[in-house]
């Protein structure tokens, strides 16, 4: 199932950050944004996911229910286990064989355990099993690899390929190298012309 992005503006606080951005994801594809701190991968993703409407241009999917979201928040239930946290969401998306995820991401030996006493790097790999419960195509991820060792990052990295390989798409902001062929998307030449002024990173204020 394709992405288009058709002139696509997106922006935060009322700020129009990025502008013209034209690009498009078909099925088995990986598109990886990059661009500096600030630039509006963020929120580009978020436009995609539903979250905030775009000020211009449009996003052409061919189902409305076509995106499964994993942002900078886990989505985690704590008091529930690793078990029952993925079984929830196989509910809530309708596909309840919730094995394949677990496996997946190395959470068999986990799948009992509250999910709000694991570690940082355990939760991110709970947060990102929500995906392959979801049975939905387009994969939009931001910075998924964060917190991951270099085990988890090839686990995470396998996980995507076998959903390319199944003819699904990701979107992904990352900075890491994933081990997946992907076609990398610098947003840098997008900055939207209100945003340019203000060409420092906040985080260094
Ligand atoms: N609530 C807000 N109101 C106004 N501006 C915001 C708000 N949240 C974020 N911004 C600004 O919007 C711009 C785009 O942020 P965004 O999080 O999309 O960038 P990013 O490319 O994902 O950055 P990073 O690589 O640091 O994650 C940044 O300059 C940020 O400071």
């Amino acid at each position: 199932m394709s992405l288009k992005v058709v002139d696509l503006g997106v922006a935060r606080g009322g700020v129009p950050v990025l502008e013209g951005v034209n690009f498009a994801a078909d099925p088995g594809e990986a598109v990886v944004l990059t661009g500096p701190n600030g630039v509006g991968k963020t929120t580009l993703l978020r436009t995609l996911a539903g979250l905030q409407p775009p000020y211009a241009g449009k996003i052409i999917l061919p189902d409305a229910e076509a995106i499964a979201y994993a942002g900078h928040a886990d989505g985690i239930k704590a008091v529930l286990s690793v078990r029952e946290n993925l079984s929830f969401w196989a509910r809530v998306y309708g596909h309840g064989d919730i094995q394949p995820a677990l496996e997946g991401f190395g959470l068999i030996d986990l799948a009992e355990r509250p999910a709000g006493n694991l570690s940082a790097g355990q939760k991110r790999r709970l947060g990102l099993a929500r995906l392959a419960v979801t049975g939905r195509p387009i994969w939009v991820l931001d910075e998924p690899t964060v917190s991951l060792d270099k085990q988890s990052v090839a686990m995470f990295g396998a996980a995507v390929r076998r959903h390319l390989d199944g003819g699904g798409t990701a979107v992904i902001a990352s900075h890491i190298d994933m081990g997946l062929p992907v076609r990398v998307i610098d947003m840098t030449p997008f900055r939207a012309r209100a945003s340019v002024s203000r060409q420092y990173d906040e985080a260094f204020l």
